[in-house]
């Protein structure tokens, strides 16, 4: 067993977001490497409908977790889900679970946080913000804590095109933001939101960032480290490859030109797509957490988990690989082949999004009306356009990420946890 894998072993584990895409992965690779580890909590809400212990199923009977059931065939005896809000200030946590939490937990890998571009400042602020300060103020009561990994973003300062693994200064404290929300009605916020974000392109990357900061004026004496992943995508080995579960990112781009709705982007075909597979980040996160807790840096340190750097890709590339792969393994019953290209300029991109996207969009729904079925397709394509606008500040940029503590990770890790 490797030294990261053994050290989990009898550890209590508490993961916010365990329910999210990265919070599953890594659910997923510390039971099936950790076996032994005594209890991970998980603090999760009711969605859909659905109950905690539902929601918990529905994880674990999935595909992701067959390896699991093989080697921790008691997993469900394993996994703990308290009920939690973290819209709530107090997280909606019961006394009983919240004892057990404080008096317990070990390790505390924080996932949770809304990845909408299109938050509203007070919902982003409350989670991204408010919840990282509480669950801080939580950690800092546990009596047997050894390391609080908090999960931001690469692009949580995409405003410099260097970005160094450090905690930039956000020109408004975080605790003004947060006292300023608590009496500001939704009308103002929406006015004051463009000159507060400034030239951070969306509410997400602006509320990682006063997240961080929050992280290093509230960490008091705890053991703290911070991971910005990039782009996170499928799965590149373990448990499986290819492995995903959210439209999210590059994801719902590439269903969409799989499915041929999507015929052209504005992007720059040169830039760097920097897109991490979704367990190379799970392995970092356990390493860190390791690292954290066995040498106790005396600072807090961060971790960039970029492709960049490493293995660069860029859009034209990536673009390529799609279509090449739908080309091999088409979706079934797309709306029309999939067949796109990247446009340059943004009158190219209108001409485009109105002949090949908007028009063909409104005569499929008049087909639909004429054969009695309801129109959808116009709707479906302005969401999707919505997204892609989105989303373009980001394929038509690269950055620069230093990743010198990354590097400095990897060379104290044995040649088994190098290769995760
Ligand atoms: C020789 C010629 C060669 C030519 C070259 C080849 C050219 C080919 C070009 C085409 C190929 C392109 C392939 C590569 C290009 C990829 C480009 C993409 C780049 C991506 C960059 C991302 C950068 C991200 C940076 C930061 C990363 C992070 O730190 S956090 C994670 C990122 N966060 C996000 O991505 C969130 C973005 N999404 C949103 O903000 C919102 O979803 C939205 C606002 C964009 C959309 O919101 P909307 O309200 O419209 O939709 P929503 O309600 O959210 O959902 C609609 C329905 O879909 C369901 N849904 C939503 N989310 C999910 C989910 N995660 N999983 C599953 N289902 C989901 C949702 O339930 C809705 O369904 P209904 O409720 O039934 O309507
Ligand atoms: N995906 C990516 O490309 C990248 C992600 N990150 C960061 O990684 C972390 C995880 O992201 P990802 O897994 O993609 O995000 P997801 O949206 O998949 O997961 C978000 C998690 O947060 C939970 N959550 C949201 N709101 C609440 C709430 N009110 N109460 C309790 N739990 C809540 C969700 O629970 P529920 O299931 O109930 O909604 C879910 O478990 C985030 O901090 C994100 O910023 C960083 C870089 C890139």
């Amino acid at each position: 067993m490797s030294t990261i894998a053994a050290f989990y072993g009898g550890k209590s584990i508490l993961i916010t977001g365990a329910t999210g895409f990265l919070g599953k992965v890594l659910m997923e690779k510390l039971f099936r490497t950790s076996p032994d580890l005594k209890v991970i909590y998980i603090l999760v809400r009711p969605k859909a409908g659905q109950t905690l212990q539902q929601r918990v199923f529905q994880i674990l009977d999935s595909k992701l977790f067959e390896k699991v059931k093989e080697v921790c065939p008691n997993v469900h005896e394993k996994i703990r889900a308290i009920y939690a809000d973290l819209n709530q200030n107090d997280f909606a946590i019961s006394k009983e679970d919240m004892q057990e939490l404080l008096s317990c937990t070990n390790i505390i890998f924080h996932c949770a946080a809304t990845v909408r571009f299109d938050d509203t400042l007070r919902h982003a602020v409350q989670l991204n913000v408010t919840a990282t300060r509480q669950l801080l103020l939580m950690a800092s009561q546990m009596p047997k804590l050894e390391a609080f990994i908090h999960i931001s973003t690469a692009y949580s300062n995409c405003n410099l095109k260097h970005i160094d693994e450090v905690i930039y200064p956000c020109p408004v404290e975080p605790k003004k933001i947060i006292d300023s929300l608590e009496w500001l009605d939704d009308a103002i916020i929406d006015e004051i939101t463009p000159k507060l974000i400034r030239d951070w392109p969306n509410i997400y990357t602006y509320t990682k960032a006063l997240g961080e900061m929050v992280v290093q004026q509230e960490s008091r004496n705890l053991n703290i480290a911070i991971i910005r992943p990039s782009i996170v995508g499928a799965t590149w080995q373990e448990p499986f490859p290819g492995w995903v579960d959210n439209i999210n990112g590059p994801n719902g781009i590439i269903i969409a030109t799989g499915k041929g709705f999507l015929r052209a982007i504005k992007a720059t075909p040169m830039a760097v797509a920097d897109v991490i597979p979704v367990d190379t980040v799970v392995n970092l996160m356990l390493a860190v957490g390791w690292y954290t807790a066995v040498h106790r840096p005396k600072s807090t340190l961060v971790y960039h988990i970029t492709s960049g750097n490493m293995n660069p890709c860029n859009w034209h590339k990536m673009g390529v690989q799609v279509l090449a792969t739908f080309e091999k393994i088409p979706f079934e019953r797309p709306f029309r082949r999939p067949n796109a290209n990247f446009t340059s300029n943004s009158f190219t991109s209108q001409y485009w999004n109105a002949v090949s996207h908007r028009a063909p969009a409104i005569i499929y729904d008049c087909y639909l009306r004429l054969t009695g079925r309801k129109p959808r397709m116009t709707k479906l394509m302005n969401r999707l356009l919505r997204t892609v606008s989105m989303l373009e500040y980001f394929i038509n940029r690269s950055w620069e990420w230093s990743t010198y503590n990354t590097e400095m990770l990897m060379s104290e890790l044995s040649p088994e946890d190098q290769r995760g």
